[in-house]
């Protein structure tokens, strides 16, 4: 199929359970249906899986945990998935009576299948020097170490233990477990440009081979058949029963994940090898470990994408409503202000005439007595009373009277300076403040108003006109007199200038 991504992975050893998962991935099309078109290696004990890997001969491989010795080396292999959760690795010797423990392997030779850094790792903690055991390449055929100089070989407990006691051997198994060495097993793997160059494809192929392990442990009578049928005719099915039992107990497939790696596990690894001068250089766990990056990425960026817009949307609205209230009571505050002035406004002021009340020229007499202790000034005061107002009343009407009234204030704040103030006291009665204005002073503005009523006729809408006089008092203020005694006074000069005949001033004393 010409669609499909042509993958090879190198086998470690014969055709035999142990692959059990691949063989059903490929049986179940679930390689073919991830995409990959898959050829499987068998391996040997002749087969240098990594180096194979490693020189582009194979996509994938399968090794032990020595992977990682490989990897301190400087050499970018790639871990994918740990199959065996445990390491089905042991060490079987001949059943000599001067072989007890691993040290006394010493001066003796044995056979040793290439990454058995398990074995070394168990040699160096029961204090053997690994150069002082004779290794060879292993055979393949767990016989051999009966006959002649080899007393000892690496072994699977998966297989070699079933072979011998078939054969009626009597042999001694050394297990690194009961050492307290306790490593992954089988792990599938790739390079680090592989891993890089086409991470779907791994994440694929780890997902396929994971649903064709779940499917072998379920279905171990066919896919023993299956091995015999396709890949190896001249294996025991015996020999492939006892082999599938004791591998589904590696993969520990109730209580772990199918193919899972702890990187705290890995680390472990590492240090049991560095304990052993097994590592050249430190590895980084992290680094070695695959990591599939695609999905997982595009997802968090849609998230953080949809979280960051909900954030500002969020934050958008809530500074407009913060604008918007802002802004109202803004409007509120300066309506409220402007409502509390002409409040006071009108509190202070005689609605008719738009002069000062009484309440609001008593106000302005006490700031300017003030002043004028402060500044050591004088101040006049004037008041005028408007002549024979009732007759005006009586002739023209109250509204004429009214329009007389407003013509009088504003005919008086055209007489008097920007400083002086005018205040109605009631009635037809006004008084007029003088800041710094000694009584000549004060008698001079009196005679220019006087003048200024005569000349300012009332004239009625209906044509009718006449004109108002008043008569006036004016006094200066005396050493520390306050408003209440001035306003007496003026009044008394005011009543004065109605004896002598009014429309005229009257000066007090
Ligand atoms: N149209 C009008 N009349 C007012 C107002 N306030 C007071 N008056 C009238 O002014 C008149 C004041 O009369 P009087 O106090 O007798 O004094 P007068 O007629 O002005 O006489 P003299 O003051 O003695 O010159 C009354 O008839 C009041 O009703 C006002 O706001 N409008």
């Amino acid at each position: 199929d010409d669609d499909l991504f042509p993958v090879s992975i190198q086998l470690k050893w014969y055709h035999q359970f142990q692959f059990a998962g691949y063989y059903a991935a490929m049986d179940k099309g679930y390689f073919r249906d991830a995409g990959l078109d898959v050829t499987l290696h068998e391996g040997g004990p002749h087969i240098h899986v990594s180096e194979r890997v490693l020189s582009g001969k194979a996509d994938f491989g399968i090794a032990t945990s020595g992977l990682l010795s490989v990897r301190s080396r400087g050499q970018p292999v790639v871990a994918v998935a740990a199959i065996f959760q445990q390491s089905p690795f042991i060490l079987i010797t001949r059943d000599d009576p001067d072989i007890h423990s691993p040290a006394d392997l010493v001066g003796k030779t044995i056979m040793v299948e290439p990454y058995s850094h398990e074995l070394f790792t168990y040699f160096h903690h029961q204090g053997v020097d690994i150069d002082d055991i004779n290794m060879i390449e292993h055979s393949g055929s767990p016989f051999d170490i009966f006959s002649g100089d080899i007393v000892g070989m690496t072994a699977y407990t998966t297989t070699d233990p079933y072979k011998l006691d078939k054969a009626g051997e009597d042999y001694r198994v050394f297990n690194p477990k009961d050492a307290g060495i306790d490593y992954y097993g089988d792990t599938l793997f790739t390079t680090e440009e592989f891993a890089h160059q086409h991470n779907d494809k791994v994440v694929a192929l780890r997902k396929a081979l994971i649903k064709g392990w779940r499917y072998a442990l379920r279905n171990q009578e066919e896919i023993i058949t299956l091995i015999r049928n396709d890949y190896n005719a001249a294996i025991e099915p015996d020999l492939l029963d006892f082999e599938a039992k004791r591998v589904a107990q590696l993969l520990i497939p109730g209580l772990m994940e199918i193919g899972h790696m702890n990187p705290a596990r890995w680390q472990k690894i590492a240090e049991g090898f560095r304990s052993a001068s097994l590592l050249q250089d430190d590895v980084d766990v992290e680094a070695f470990m695959f990591q599939a990056d695609e999905p997982k990425n595009w997802r968090w960026l849609i998230y953080t994408l949809l979280v960051t817009a909900l954030v500002t949307l969020v934050v958008t609205v809530a500074l407009i409503l913060l604008y918007n209230l802002n802004r109202k009571l803004k409007i509120e505050n300066r309506r409220r202000v402007a409502l509390e002035k002409k409040l006071t406004q009108q509190a202070v002021t005689d609605f008719g005439t738009g002069v000062l009340n009484r309440r609001g020229f008593l106000e302005v007499m006490e700031y300017e007595l003030r002043r004028a202790d402060r500044q050591g000034t004088t101040l006049s005061l004037l008041a005028f009373d408007l002549d024979h107002f009732k007759v005006i009343n009586d002739t023209y009407g109250h509204a004429a009277g009214d329009q007389a009234l407003t013509i009088v204030a504003s005919t008086c704040r055209d007489t008097v300076r920007g400083i002086d103030t005018t205040g109605r006291m009631g009635g037809e009665e006004f008084m007029i403040a003088l800041p710094d204005t000694d009584i000549e002073g004060a008698r001079t503005l009196a005679q220019r108003f006087l003048e200024k009523l005569r000349d300012t006729p009332i004239v009625l809408a209906d044509g009718r006109r006449f004109s108002v006089t008043a008569s006036i008092g004016i006094i200066c203020r005396k050493a520390d007199e306050d408003a209440e005694h001035m306003m007496k006074r003026v009044d008394l000069a005011m009543y004065q200038a109605k004896e002598q005949g009014r429309n005229c001033i009257s000066v007090a004393a």
